[in-house]
């Protein structure tokens, strides 16, 4: 329960951020059980099996303008007008010599005819149309197969299937994929300060918010959550709720009670119950964290301070969750160099984790922080949408440098 974040030293027994994430990465193994889903429910999942193309997409060479199909080879010549194509609705015949077929967009390209004349581009009297200036073969066409070649890996297993991937399976007319199971996430909050929404504080106690924010993160991310609500700081209960937890699900998460108070019942209970490393971690915030194996489940116990717990869940819970679900990856956060707007304060020792805000200005992007940055400011991180990232050696930057910059992707 101390005020945290006031220790600067670098503390030689604390791990650095790249060997815990390796460390948890190496040890996230995908879940095998799969399950075949219409393509409506498969937003988020991640697939199990390549995805062959069936066909060519697309299928036949069509249009990609309204105007009229022709044969490259009569160049700025006159043609008569011998039919009409939609999209849906072929036209069955052959252009011939001197002869167009009037195209719109999507309508397959006519047998005959090479190329599309916009009509932006034509002269039309009657029947007749003549180009403006003659047209290049294969202008405006578009060809069987220019998207995907039949028998090509559309997707390889492994693709989590965001809208325009199902799009791409919906052209294939795939209707079914199948998919790995989804992650099944227990967690509870720790603390005897936690009380729930609609109760009254008395002195020392505060809501419950981390269960919120844990709870819509794991969401975001497609797990089955199962929230196991609020556990006292009573080794009994924790090691009930512990046990129940890893009964249900292929990851436990817990909140609070991983530091040295003398409530903090955490790591003890877990050395009996599994393999749990306690680790110091070289950051801020977000230094003391808890990761192993409890049962089948992977274990990790969080930070309770609120800033703390979202930057270690997004620094390693998050890319756990995507290699268990199956995904290839990327699983870090996606980071970008930046310059800053105005000087950040630092001192050496931890990888520094700034909650930021990205600058958007007609010169381009620049990064800023939001203000106080202490581990129990949550409404500074609510206003963040980058975390900016200062190495451990590092003494502060100044105003125009450029920073590493992790993009939060909606997740927080
Ligand atoms: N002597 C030391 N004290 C502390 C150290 C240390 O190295 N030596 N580390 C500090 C750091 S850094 C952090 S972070 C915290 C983490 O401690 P715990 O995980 O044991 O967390 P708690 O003590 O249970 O709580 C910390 C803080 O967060 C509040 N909290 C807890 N759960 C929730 C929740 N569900 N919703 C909202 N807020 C929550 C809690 O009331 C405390 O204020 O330890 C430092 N101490
Ligand atoms: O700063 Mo502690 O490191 O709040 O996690």
């Amino acid at each position: 329960m101390a005020h945290c974040g006031s220790d600067n030293e670098h503390d030689p027994n604390a791990r650095s951020v790249t060997a815990a994430t390796t460390a948890i990465l190496a040890a996230s193994l995908p879940v095998q059980d799969r399950e075949s889903l219409p393509l409506y429910a498969a937003l988020d999942r991640v697939l199990a099996e390549d995805v062959l193309a069936p066909a060519d997409v697309p299928a036949w060479p069509n249009s990609a303008m309204d105007g009229y199909a022709l044969r490259s080879e009569d160049l700025g010549s006159a043609r008569r007008v011998i039919g009409k194509a939609f999209a849906g609705h072929p036209f069955t015949g052959r252009v011939g010599p001197g002869e167009c077929v009037r195209i719109m967009t999507g309508a397959v390209l006519p047998e005959g005819a090479d190329a599309v004349l916009i009509q932006e581009q034509a002269e039309i009297h009657a029947d007749m149309v003549t180009p403006s200036a003659p047209v290049a073969a294969k202008a405006n066409v578009r060809f069987a197969g220019e998207d995907l070649r039949q028998g090509a890996i559309a997707f390889p297993a492994g693709t989590l299937l965001r809208p325009a991937r199902l799009g791409v399976l919906a052209a294939l007319g795939v209707s079914e994929v199948s998919v790995y199971r989804r992650l099944r996430v227990a967690f509870f909050s720790t603390g005897d300060e936690l009380r729930p929404l609609g109760a009254t504080l008395g002195s020392g106690q505060i809501y419950d918010s981390n269960r919120y924010t844990l709870h819509a993160m794991l969401s975001r991310l497609d797990c089955e959550v199962f929230d196991l609500g609020r556990v006292a700081d009573e080794p009994a209960a924790l090691e009930a709720a512990l046990q129940q937890a890893a009964g249900m699900a292929d990851m436990v998460i817990t909140t609070g009670g991983v530091s040295v108070g003398d409530a903090d019942y955490i790591s003890g209970l877990l050395q009996s119950l599994g393999q749990v490393n306690f680790w110091k971690i070289n950051m801020k915030p977000g230094r003391p964290l808890a990761f192993g194996q409890l049962g089948a489940a992977t274990f990790f116990g969080l930070p309770g301070n609120p800033v703390s717990m979202i930057v270690t869940f997004y620094q390693f819970v998050r890319p756990a969750i995507l290699k268990r679900m199956g995904s290839l990856g990327p699983w870090l956060p996606l980071t970008l160099r930046l310059p800053l707007a105005e000087a950040l304060r630092k001192k050496p020792g931890r990888t520094d984790f700034q909650r930021g805000r990205l600058l958007r200005s007609e010169t381009g992007l620049q990064v800023a922080g939001v203000g106080a940055q202490s581990s129990h400011i949550l409404s500074g991180m609510a206003h963040a949408d980058c975390f900016i990232v200062l190495p451990a050696e590092s003494a502060g930057a100044a105003a125009g440098e450029w920073v590493d910059v992790q993009i939060l992707e909606g997740l927080v």
